[in-house]
């Protein structure tokens, strides 16, 4: 247990910051631990990833930039942050803000199936935050309700995406190392540039599109109870079933955001753009509530279009009455 040896193999380093406790999560490539920081007692997530099954995932084809580099790069509200990074020669140690909530996958289990409004504002989320990667050239790969964190226990709450070990940087060296190889075995759509890149993204699509049905359903679109078909199958064939028992009060249009994320062809998916721009998202209510949850007071929030006549720029142009300039 981590009383004995285990707290010993800690770098030096991360045991004299943070004291790790219990283990709250467990992924692929490691274990995720509650840990408190000495000086302020700030409850923080350690994520612990052993390097050689790390390694083993064939990442030598990846650029230099690994999860951490990736993690340690983007800067978006519904991403999770890195708060400190150790390493040991056969481990990394990637200090996280915790996330009180837990899983999305333990939240969905419990209430048997999200309630289509909170369905929505955390699909929204989801969106801004895989727009977000999309438009930095990262595709995320492996986006499933268990790298869905949520902020706290409450219904109306942030939610983060996590765990970039599976990600790929959209790099145009590897598409030409792939077009140095021997041709014969490589799809048509390898070769024509645009679909590559398009394709690359699309597969995030599909992924946000069975993380939506399962929110809505509380069950998965693809399961090998569902047909004589193999999972594999069923995914390749696009064959999933609306129960009705499960979708009657589903809106249509949820289910028409649902049937045009899980399409088979990836140049005739939706995208996340095309998603985010879908009217069961146009609900303001909603993108208020996100707003107001990704950009707390306002700070930092991406430009809108405010109305010209707001008050606050008013009481603004009152505050700077030295005539300073915010
Ligand atoms: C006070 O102690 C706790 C309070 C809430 C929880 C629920 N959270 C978790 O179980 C959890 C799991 C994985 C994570 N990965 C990265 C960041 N935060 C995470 C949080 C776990 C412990």
């Amino acid at each position: 247990n981590l009383m004995s040896d285990d707290q010993s193999s800690l770098p030096r380093a991360l045991q004299d910051k943070y004291v790790l406790t219990r283990r709250i999560g467990t992924g692929v490539c490691g274990e995720v631990r509650l840990a408190f920081e000495r000086s302020t007692c700030t409850k923080l997530a350690v994520k612990i990833i052993n390097k050689k099954n790390f390694q083993s995932e064939g990442t030598a084809t990846r650029n230099a930039e690994t999860e951490i580099q990736i993690l340690q790069r983007v800067d978006h509200p519904c991403l999770i942050k890195t708060e400190d990074f150790y390493q040991t020669e056969d481990s990394y140690y990637i200090v996280l803000e915790l996330m009180e909530g837990g899983e999305l996958f333990h939240r969905v289990k419990s209430q048997q199936q999200l309630n289509e409004g909170v369905a929505k504002l955390y699909f929204y989320q989801m969106l801004c935050a895989v727009q977000y990667l999309h438009r930095n050239g990262i595709i995320h790969r492996d986006l499933k309700p268990e790298n869905i964190l949520l902020s706290s226990n409450e219904d109306t709450c942030l939610i983060k995406v996590t765990d970039f070990n599976q990600s790929r940087i959209l790099e145009e060296a590897a598409l030409m190392r792939t077009l140095c190889g021997t041709p014969s075995y490589l799809a048509p759509e390898v070769f024509t540039h645009a679909s590559t890149t398009g394709y690359g993204l699309a597969v995030d699509a599909w992924s946000l599109g069975v993380l939506l049905f399962v929110c809505l359903s509380g069950y998965a679109p693809f399961h090998e109870s569902f047909s004589e078909n193999s999972v594999k199958e069923q995914i390749i064939r696009g064959e999933f079933t609306m129960v009705p028992s499960k979708w009657r009060r589903v809106s249509n249009q949820a289910k028409d955001v649902v049937r045009k994320l899980l399409v088979v062809d990836p140049t005739q998916r939706m995208s996340v753009d095309e998603a985010l721009q879908h009217p069961w998202l146009q609900d303001q209510q909603m993108l208020q509530t996100a707003h107001s949850l990704m950009y707390p007071e306002g700070e930092d929030a991406p430009p809108a279009a405010a109305p010209s006549d707001a008050p606050v720029a008013a009481s603004m142009e009152a505050e700077s009455s030295t005539g300073e300039r915010f």
